[in-house]
């Protein structure tokens, strides 16, 4: 026997897209459904940026033992228990749950189904034995990992970010296909962790970022021993004693390099094969669900949101595209998708953060912009820290209008906050000087930077003819 319901709004998907929706209008007193058919939280709390940071995190802290005697602090090497990083991974997952339980949103008055859900038609979403028959729908189904076609990667075990984390031995030698953002993080994490690791890309390491940036955070890997081979393509896969043995060519020269685990990170693509999209008149290609500037799909009831949509995947995307749909069906407003700047971290160490365009962009889109740099080692917190690599460049129009900023770093990506405000403000470069930063901090970077605007100023002849009369005057 099917229950029939007939909320406002349903749901399909509980990760960082579809909780905000369905959080956000059941405040509002909206009846809604929810419905998801895996883990409550979707990829990243439970496979994605949760474990990954707090990975990164138990990295750090190993790396901070091994670096000690630049601070005059002899300890013997760090021993680490892989069990108890394991642990502390999902101990950070268990602790940010209960957030997006069944529990809590059970308790705000939301309709939690835990199910798969599918279209049965252009009204109706089948979920179990229930069937859905809402106002609006929203997909927020996110995306899984992209899985290349390399000869015998089927016969080998390979890891993708669903099960990495349940590793809690010891990685003898990591080997990970793809240099984005997840193959960087968890490369790094795992080479401060132990390993050996060797990343491989098709492409040019950070192909997107700025280059000047992209070679500090590089540099870094590869002098903390991360072997790198970009443009390289991996030709063939099987299994070795140690586990998994790639077969590439290097300078015309064939060449194996055999690794105890392997990574799969080359991507990641929507979740969209079992939702029948079009049963429902949803048009959709496989980058991604067809959406207008309010996030509506081809059949005006449905709204898509996150990585389901295709383009950049991020939780604050996601998030940002709930806030869009919460805008346009509660209160009928229409908000423009595309008019926010939505910033980018990696965090790695260094951190590689950036808002806006990048230096090669704005060239691409301004005749006349203006750039200023401050490096890390300018800044005494970054001294006192032993940080001193790194840098921040920022990019504006010939008045000081911010275009973009970039950063390299430590603590790059809390360091672009203040840079997001003044951007959405429209707050510029020049303004940023009049504000009183705590001494010492590596936001001082900041003020570092628009002072650099000023800089052509302060020689100018007639600026020190002033300055010189009004000495006179006393
Ligand atoms: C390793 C890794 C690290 C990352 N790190 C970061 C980071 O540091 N910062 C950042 O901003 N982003 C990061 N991301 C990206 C981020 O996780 C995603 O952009 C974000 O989770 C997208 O949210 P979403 O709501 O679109 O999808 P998800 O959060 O994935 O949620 C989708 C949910 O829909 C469910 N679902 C799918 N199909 C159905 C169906 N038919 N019926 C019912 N339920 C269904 C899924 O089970 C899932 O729970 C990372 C991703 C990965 C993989
Ligand atoms: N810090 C963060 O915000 C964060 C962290 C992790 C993931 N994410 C997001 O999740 C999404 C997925 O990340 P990702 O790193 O998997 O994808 P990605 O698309 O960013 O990078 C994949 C990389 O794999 C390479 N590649 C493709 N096929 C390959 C092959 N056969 N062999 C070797 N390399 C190959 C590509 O050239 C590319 O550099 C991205 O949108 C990313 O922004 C964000």
């Amino acid at each position: 026997m099917e229950e029939v319901l007939k909320p406002d709004l349903c749901v399909i998907g509980a990760g960082s897209g579809g909780l905000s929706v369905a959080a956000a209008a059941a405040q509002f007193g909206v009846p809604v459904v929810l419905i998801e058919k895996g883990l409550m939280g979707g990829d990243c709390l439970n496979y994605g940026c949760v474990p990954s940071k707090a990975l990164l995190a138990a990295g750090k802290r190993a790396d901070a033992v091994r670096t000690a005697a630049t601070f005059g602090i002899e300890v013997l090497e760090a021993q680490i228990d892989h069990r108890g990083v394991h642990d502390h991974v999902h101990g950070a997952i268990a602790a940010i749950a209960p957030n997006d339980s069944v529990e809590r949103f059970t308790g705000l008055g939301v309709r939690v189904i835990q199910a798969q859900a599918n279209f049965l038609d252009k009204f109706t979403v089948e979920a179990g034995r229930v069937l859905v028959r809402a106002r609006r729908f929203v997909i927020a189904t996110g995306s899984s990992p992209t899985i290349p076609s390399i000869p015998g990667l089927d016969e080998v075990p390979y890891l993708t970010n669903e099960t990495i984390f349940d590793v809690s031995e010891r990685i003898q030698h990591l080997i990970v296909l793809g240099g984005g953002p997840i193959g960087l993080e968890l490369g790094q994490a795992n080479r401060m962790l132990g390993s050996h690791v060797t990343i491989f890309d098709t492409a040019d390491f950070l192909a997107h970022e700025d280059p000047e940036a992209a070679k500090v955070l590089l540099k870094r890997l590869e002098d903390t021993e991360v072997v790198l081979y970009p443009n390289t393509r991996v030709e063939r896969v099987e299994p070795s004693v140690q586990g998994v043995a790639v077969h590439f060519h290097k300078d015309g020269e064939s060449v194996i390099i055999k690794g105890s685990h392997l990574l799969v990170a080359t991507g990641r693509k929507p979740n969209l094969k079992q939702l029948s999209l079009d049963r429902a008149g949803i048009a959709h290609t496989a980058d991604g669900i067809k959406v207008n500037e309010q996030l509506k799909t081809t059949n005006r009831r449905v709204y898509a949101i996150g990585d389901a949509v295709g383009g950049a995947q991020f939780t604050h995307l996601a998030n940002y595209h709930a806030g869009i749909v919460i805008r346009n069906a509660l209160f009928r407003l229409k908000p423009d998708v595309s008019a926010a700047n939505i910033p980018r971290v990696i965090y790695t160490d260094p951190e590689l953060a950036q808002v806006g365009l990048t230096e090669a962009e704005a060239h691409k889109q301004y005749r006349r912009i203006r750039i200023f740099r401050a490096p890390y080692s300018d800044n005494d917190r970054a001294q006192c820290e032993r940080q001193t690599e790194g840098f921040i460049k920022v990019i504006t129009k010939k008045d000081g209008t911010i275009l973009g900023v970039t950063i390299v770093g430590a603590e790059a990506g809390e360091m672009l906050q203040l840079w997001i405000v003044a951007m959405a403000k429209d707050i510029r470069i020049g303004d940023l000087i009049s504000l009183v930063l705590p001494y010492p901090t590596l936001s001082e970077l900041s003020k570092k930077v628009a002072y650099a605007y000023y800089q052509p100023t302060l020689t100018k002849g007639w600026l020190r003819t002033v300055i010189g009369l009004l000495r006179r005057l006393g």
